[in-house]
């Protein structure tokens, strides 16, 4: 391998997702990416193209994509590893994360990162050079403490980290990693980006970023690519323009007028006389074994009150919410109350406590069926619990005659742009997030909880969903690492995993 030939070579090339299938991008693609230069790609088909670059896709003409960097036998698809993490969250069954007791089938952290070796390095230098490697690997990414935790009761920021370690521990020649700071913690953000800086020529590394986001300061060039193709490239000082122009268009959409033509009609939220507090914890703690994870929460949320829950990775964000609709075995406990009454087995069940929120998050994404039609998606809202598919969970809620359901879910998905005739699984990953979010608030309900609803929708969606969410005047717990990215909100609390009490204040 030479270091100076170039690791991918564009050259008017047409992609396309079969030989004789419609081109992806309209325009043939031209770019070389240089090993001495440090890419970032953006714009809004940055993942197709990322996926074009790691050798997916067929390129027209044949020789029109090319990896000169590798030798003549190595195939490009295997030497490129291509890291999405939009596309592929944890499948975590919400309740299961957090039983004690597992399936065969699961595997600690350690045997997940090391199943990403090949079984054939049995001498001892590759196999010193493979520890050598999941060492640095392992401690960089801060994973030393978890290695023998289930990768299923992993949070989401460091199930993140787990799998980038996994990427680096294949060994590409090449890592392409689509928005890999999203949903982590400024720490952690900082930490990989510091990280991926450092890895060239073990391997090369090309990001995948939102335009809005920051670029790190080692990047060197920038593509900026939409449906047409590649609309500008170059130093990240060329490009500067391209992506100013990309930013102003998406704060202009915030003076759209037609996003604000929806009225909330009979979204009022549900009124309970003489209720104080609509969620009160009193002093509760929460340990997995020895390992204190929530430290003496006290917590009273009002009713029309917008929290933002913040919190590092593993701060103990979603075990919190998993305790507040009961997906976690210590939610039946009298210190919580709800609408000012203790919770308590034989009055109190799954049912009647989700009968009241609206959840939208991650996990329910993972495991929500993709064989449902966006209508169906919807109108399962209706049904009371997180997960439960729709014949399971019988239970409807929402006070409303099946007509005034359906004409409802009708106006919502009209007003955020998506046909209820699609299946679950052919919508883009923005519309699937969309219709979690109208889910989440389509029966109307007293709390609605918001863990990184909005990440990875596109700026028009996340306009309309948060001023949707300013528009109704219910109660609202959110989650977001990203500002931009959750509705308005008024308090603030902070978790600090176990080590100090969380802290609480209001937003200015
Ligand atoms: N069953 C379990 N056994 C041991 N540790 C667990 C278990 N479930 C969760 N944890 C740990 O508890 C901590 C809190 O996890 P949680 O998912 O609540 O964090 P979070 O604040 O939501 O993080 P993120 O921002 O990454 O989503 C993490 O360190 C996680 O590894």
């Amino acid at each position: 391998m030479s270091a100076s030939k170039a690791l991918v070579v564009l050259k008017d090339a047409a992609l396309r997702p079969q030989h004789f299938g419609k081109n992806i991008f309209t325009n043939p693609l031209s770019l070389t990416i240089k090993p001495t230069q440090k890419w970032a790609i953006t714009g809004t088909h940055k993942s197709r193209f990322l996926q074009g670059l790691a050798g997916q896709f067929t390129a027209v003409p044949a020789k029109s994509r090319t990896y000169p960097f590798l030798e003549n036998k190595v195939w490009p698809a295997t030497a490129c590893s291509l890291i999405m993490f939009d596309t592929d969250i944890k499948p975590a069954y919400l309740a299961a994360r957090y039983e004690f007791f597992r399936e065969a089938e699961d595997a600690d952290l350690e045997a997940f990162l090391r199943s990403a070796f090949h079984a054939d390095a049995t001498d001892m230098e590759a196999l010193e050079h493979q520890e050598k490697i999941f060492k640095a690997v392992v401690e960089r990414l801060g994973l030393t403490s978890m290695l023998k935790q289930w990768v299923v009761t992993l949070s989401n920021g460091q199930n993140r980290r787990a799998r980038i370690a996994r990427g680096l521990l294949k060994s590409p020649r090449l890592l392409l990693a689509d928005e890999p700071f999203l949903g982590l913690d400024p720490g952690a953000t900082e930490n990989l980006a510091k990280l991926l800086d450092e890895l060239a020529p073990n391997p090369y590394v090309v990001l995948g970023l939102r335009a809005h986001e920051p670029i790190p300061s080692w990047i060197t060039h920038v593509a900026v690519v939409d449906e047409s193709g590649i609309i500008d490239s170059g130093t990240k000082e060329e490009v500067a323009s391209t992506i100013k122009r990309l930013i102003d268009q998406r704060n202009s959409l915030s003076h759209k007028a037609d996003l604000f033509d929806f009225k909330a009609e009979n979204m009022v939220p549900p009124f309970r006389e003489g209720v104080e507090s609509i969620i009160d914890i009193d002093h509760a703690t929460i340990k997995y074994e020895d390992r204190m994870v929530i430290n003496d929460l006290k917590w009273v949320v009002k009713r029309g009150e917008r929290w933002h829950l913040r919190g590092n990775n593993g701060s103990g964000k979603s075990t919190l919410l998993s305790m507040l609709t009961a997906d976690h075995p210590k939610s039946w406990n009298s210190k919580i109350k709800m609408f000012d009454e203790p919770r308590k087995v034989g009055k109190h069940n799954y049912f009647t406590i989700n009968r009241v929120i609206g959840h939208a998050s991650p996990e329910i994404h993972a495991i929500f069926p993709k064989t449902l039609t966006a209508f169906q998606a919807v109108e399962n809202g209706f049904t009371v619990g997180s997960f439960l598919p729709p014949s399971v969970s019988a239970h409807v809620a929402g006070g409303l005659t099946e007509r005034q359901r359906v004409e409802r879910v009708n106006k919502l998905l009209e007003y955020f742009k998506v046909k209820g005739e699609t299946l679950f699984s052919d919508l883009t990953l923005n519309d699937q997030k969309v219709v979690l979010f109208i889910r989440a608030i389509v029966r109307n309900p007293e709390i609605l909880i918001l863990d990184e609803a909005f990440s990875a929708m596109n700026d028009e969606s996340i306009f309309r969903c948060k001023k949707f969410v300013d528009e109704w005047g219910g109660t609202v717990i959110a989650i977001g690492h990203v500002n931009d990215e959750i509705p308005r909100c008024d308090k603030y609390i902070r978790l600090h995993g176990g080590n100090t009490k969380p802290e609480q204040g209001i937003i200015e």
